[in-house]
């Protein structure tokens, strides 16, 4: 059998660049690339406009990232014996119909009307002034697709044209083959880049956005030089003398074809913004399908498979982003994680109240693969989505949708922690203080690995051996929080360990640190044996909450103290979070049942088999428990009592 090494699905600007990457990188790469007339990329304007556009966030600084990358990129296919694809860094204007109230724009100069007329004259009376972004500019995404694809070909990538991928196979936790209509093809590593297309092949939330386009023939002086981006349409110069006109933005699905009303809105738009391409001639009209995601930014990293990447869902700014997805995807695929993935990654989409759904899970044959039934399948009723907003758990005021907090250490890579995290669904994260100063191994680079702004981080004083300690500790760590942008998390996870063995914790230690740290203002959280009185002396010190341990840390013996634990539960005022021990969503599930308030997972995620769905799965546990504690169950008996009722059957 022959087993590629990359086969990259989608022969847009996205799988080529990725293509062209990896190849310069002597890797094997095969493309399937259905039509790239009908990709996105083909129907793109080119523009290289990230402040334009207003991008913002983490969007922002990819966009900015790749922008930077671009002249580079453009001189390396001129290398590699590529033509001219109408690079040109040319700068964009942004004009308005209104003064804005401020005139100051990072990236950005405001001009006046009569200062934006030096740069750009016969705009439109109705504009009042605009921007000038000079480090933006454009180039022809149709120029740059041909010139991508036959370089690639030329350095040995092998292309399957007019080849469409129909499904994949999968086999424990793998992709195992792609179909196409000519047969079975194997390979690695397998790389999702089919625009608007990818939510055909996995459940994704990426949908068309139609945009339709036209262009017009420039008179041969070429009275515009600059991209004009106005407020509901742009006008983008080409070389080669024509000015595209564009875009409409249709979230309508997959309608095809232009419009009388589309290209009506267009022209409208163009002349009012300038006004003499009134009369010129109008050459072609086309449209094309954004790859569309909720919050508009690409979907990268990877996917529900351990040999599957997603490149895709790059909306309106694909042709921009090609060069840092490029450069992204070809270090995942060595191996190399970027710190942009936690950010891309498709996990982003399932919150707390939404459950992490990864769309396949194994079902109980381990080699087969089982569907979530989607909610339509499913009558309507979407099984995960119980609202448990209005049942948040408040620790020390602070209020928190998930019950379930997690750790950062012993996952095998880093970025396993960071999508273990997000398809746990938690928020709060526990981080050891010490490992974190000192780098341990594992630890390098973690505060940044994360989303501070979505994460509330938990710092805990592992490690410390006596109440002396766990007080210095406890200070550095909201120095850390604060350091992250969290000025006010006061939170603290008191560990006093002076056993190495069995890692139980001192609880004279810790009730003396406990008592100093909530006189210092900390929430201090202590992780303690599941000792009724002990817990409630912590409480009457002030304790956020108390932290009774199932058993003992990475044990994965489960819940093993359950009749001290009910009683912790019955009389505490502050909520229990039942630390340490749990080995498997039922036991998950079953400290939730109990009445626990909350619960706290490392070990169990971080050395499964696959950490990430084993994370989705605590989430859903702790979810499931803390639901059926409400439902409250039956009470057990000791003898049968039938289901169906007894009155009325007939007897002999
Ligand atoms: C009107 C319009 C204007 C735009 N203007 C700009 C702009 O100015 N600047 C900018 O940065 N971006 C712009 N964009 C966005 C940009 O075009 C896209 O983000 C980008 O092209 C996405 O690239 P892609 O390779 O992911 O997808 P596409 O370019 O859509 O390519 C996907 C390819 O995958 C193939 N494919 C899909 N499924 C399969 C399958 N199962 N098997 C085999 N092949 C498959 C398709 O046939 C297609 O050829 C614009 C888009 C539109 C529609
Ligand atoms: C990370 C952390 O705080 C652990 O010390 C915690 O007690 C979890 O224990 P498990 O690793 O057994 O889940």
């Amino acid at each position: 059998m022959n087993i590629r090494e990359n086969i990259i699905i989608g022969g847009g600007i996205i799988g080529l660049a990725i293509a062209l990457e990896l190849k310069l990188r002597n890797k094997q790469v095969t493309i399937l690339s259905r039509n790239f007339k009908q990709a996105a990329t083909h129907a793109a304007a080119g523009m290289l406009a990230p402040r334009a556009e207003n991008l913002t966030g983490e969007m922002l600084n990819l966009a900015l990232q790749s922008l930077a990358l671009y002249p580079q990129w453009i001189e390396k296919l001129s290398h590699l014996g590529g033509e001219d694809v109408d690079y040109n860094p040319c700068g964009i204007i942004a004009p308005v119909y209104e003064t804005p109230d401020n005139t100051s724009h990072d990236g950005g100069l405001w001009l006046d009307k009569k200062n934006l007329a030096h740069y750009q004259p016969d705009l439109g009376e109705d504009v009042v002034g605009g921007w000038w972004y000079p480090e933006e500019g454009q180039v022809d995404p149709r120029r740059l697709g041909t010139v991508l694809l036959s370089i690639a070909q030329s350095l040995g990538v092998e292309i399957l044209e007019g080849v469409s991928a129909i499904a994949f196979t999968r086999s424990q936790g793998k992709i195992k083959d792609v179909i196409t209509p000519s047969g079975t093809l194997t390979a690695d590593n397998y790389i999702l880049a089919g625009g608007s297309w990818s939510g055909k092949l996995q459940p994704l939330p990426v949908r068309p956005i139609k945009g339709q386009m036209l262009s017009l023939k420039m008179p041969s002086d070429k009275p515009l030089e600059r991209v004009i981006f106005g407020e509901n349409t742009y006008l983008v110069p080409k070389k080669d003398g024509r000015l595209i006109v564009g875009a409409t933005v249709e979230d309508i699905g997959w309608v095809k074809g232009t419009t009388a009303q589309g290209v009506n809105t267009l022209l409208n738009n163009a002349i009012r913004l300038y006004p003499p391409l009134a009369q010129w001639k109008l050459e072609e009209i086309w449209y094309g399908y954004r790859p569309g995601t909720p919050d508009e930014m690409p979907i990268l990293g990877y996917g529900d498979a351990e040999n599957l990447i997603l490149a895709t869902g790059h909306h309106r700014n694909g042709i921009l982003l090609a060069p840092i997805t490029a450069k992204i995807i070809s270090n995942l695929v060595e191996g190399k994680t970027d710190s942009f993935l936690p950010s891309f990654s498709y996990l982003r989409f399932n919150s707390p109240e939404n459950p992490p759904l990864p769309p396949l899970v194994k079902n109980s044959n381990k080699n087969q693969i089982m569907n979530y039934p989607t909610p339509q399948q499913n009558n309507g009723y979407h099984a995960y989505s119980h609202d448990v907003s209005d049942d948040g758990l408040v620790i020390a005021g602070r209020k928190f949708k998930s019950r379930l907090m997690t750790g950062t250490g012993k996952y095998p890579t880093m970025e396993s922690m960071q999508q273990s995290v997000m398809a746990s669904g938690c928020e709060i994260v526990t981080v050891a203080v010490r490992r974190v100063q000192n780098n341990a191994p594992g630890h390098e680079g973690l505060a940044e690995a994360l989303d501070w702004s979505k994460i509330w981080m938990l710092p805990n004083t592992a490690g410390c051996t006596n109440a002396e300690e766990a007080i210095r500790v406890a200070r550095l760590g909201r120095e850390m929080a604060k350091l992250l942008g969290q000025e006010d998390n006061n939170f603290v996870k008191l560990e006093v360990i002076p056993d190495s063995k069995y890692l139980l914790p001192d609880p004279i230690g810790t009730l003396q640190a406990a008592e100093q740290l909530v006189k210092e203002g900390f929430a201090v959280l202590p992780y303690v044996n599941a000792d009724p009185l002990l817990c409630k002396r912590l409480e009457e010190v002030g304790c956020a909450t108390v932290m009774p341990l199932g058993s003992p840390i990475g044990s994965g013996q489960g819940i093993q103290n359950v009749a001290n634990i009910k009683i912790i539960i019955e009389q505490s005022k502050v909520p229990v979070v039942i630390d340490a021990g749990i080995g498997s969503p039922s036991e998950a599930a079953y400290g939730m049942e109990l009445g626990a308030d909350a619960l706290l997972i490392n070990s169990a995620i971080a050395l499964a088999e696959n950490p990430v769905i084993m994370a989705q799965s605590m989430g859903l546990a702790t979810q499931a428990g803390r639901l059926a504690y409400k439902a409250g169950r039956i009470p057990i008996k000791n003898y049968a009592s039938a289901s169906s009722p007894l009155t009325g059957v007939v007897t002999k």
